[in-house]
């Protein structure tokens, strides 16, 4: 479980976070949605440790973040898992390679145990026999699965994706959702996404946050959001026309 609170942020004294809580259980999808600019990505970064928050507290598991000394925030910093936007790839190494690069850098696993692992994550995200392949050479779905492969090669506590969506087409977008939902019930993991995809927060969204400008404005499950009473989150909502017709 994460929680988080009051977690607040501004750049130049522009307040871009203004006391952000929330909790995330283990085991769940967490989605944080919100319009561009409503501070998304600066809030993943305040979580996963890349951007610290002018205040508020990051609890891991009751761990508390950036309260810890060094070995404490190392020893969570290895049980995060992050799939970055568009994959994050090393161009230059093949699909194994960039599979194995969390291990290579921070475990001393043998060589064997090391490609054993890989491959074994590349099973589990539908890419057995793929090792060889180089980057520009695979789909963007493929790319976010190798992607997801290298999250979860340190078999991690807390997974974090970012926009996991961007960039595919609905069909695939669908299979990657599926793929998070069934590696986060089958390791119980911890996950947290954010997007701006209504589809996936239908699909998969168990706790659902929702930011405007700077402010959790709505927190809840997929199957309340369509009767919000927040005007801010029903106007993003209802953006979709889909989803306008479904709620008539
Ligand atoms: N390092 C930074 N320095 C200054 N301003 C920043 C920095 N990072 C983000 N911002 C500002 O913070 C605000 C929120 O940005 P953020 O990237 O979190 O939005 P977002 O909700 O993730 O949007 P999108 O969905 O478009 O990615 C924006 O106005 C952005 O310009």
């Amino acid at each position: 479980m994460i929680e988080i609170k009051d977690i607040a942020k501004a750049f130049n004294g522009k307040e871009v976070l203004k006391g952000i809580s929330g909790t995330f259980k283990q085991g769940e999808i967490n989605i944080v949605i919100g319009g561009s600019g409503t501070g998304k990505s600066v809030l993943l970064k305040c979580i996963i440790g890349l951007i610290k928050p002018d205040a508020g507290r990051v609890l891991y598991d009751g761990r508390d973040f950036y309260h810890s000394d060094a070995e404490m925030k190392q020893a969570i910093r290895r049980e995060m898992g992050v799939l970055f936007q568009g994959g994050a790839l090393f161009d230059s190494q093949t699909v194994l390679q960039n599979v194995r690069f969390p291990l290579d850098m921070l475990t001393n696993m043998s060589e064997a145990e090391k490609h054993e692992r890989a491959e074994f994550c590349l099973e589990r995200v539908g890419l057995a026999g793929t090792n060889d392949r180089m980057p520009s050479e695979i789909s963007g779905g493929m790319k976010k699965r190798v992607g997801i492969a290298r999250a979860i090669v340190m078999n991690p506590k807390y997974l974090f994706c970012d926009e996991p969506n961007s960039g595919l087409d609905p069909l695939t977008a669908v299979k990657i959702d599926e793929l998070i939902k069934e590696i986060t019930d089958e390791y119980e993991i911890t996950t947290l996404i954010i997007t701006h995809d209504m589809n996936s927060v239908m699909e998969i969204g168990q706790n659902v946050l929702f930011l405007h400008q700077g402010l959790k404005l709505w927190e809840g499950d997929n199957t309340s959001i369509a009767h919000s009473e927040v005007p801010e989150m029903n106007e993003f909502i209802f953006a979709n026309k889909l989803l306008r017709d479904a709620a008539q």
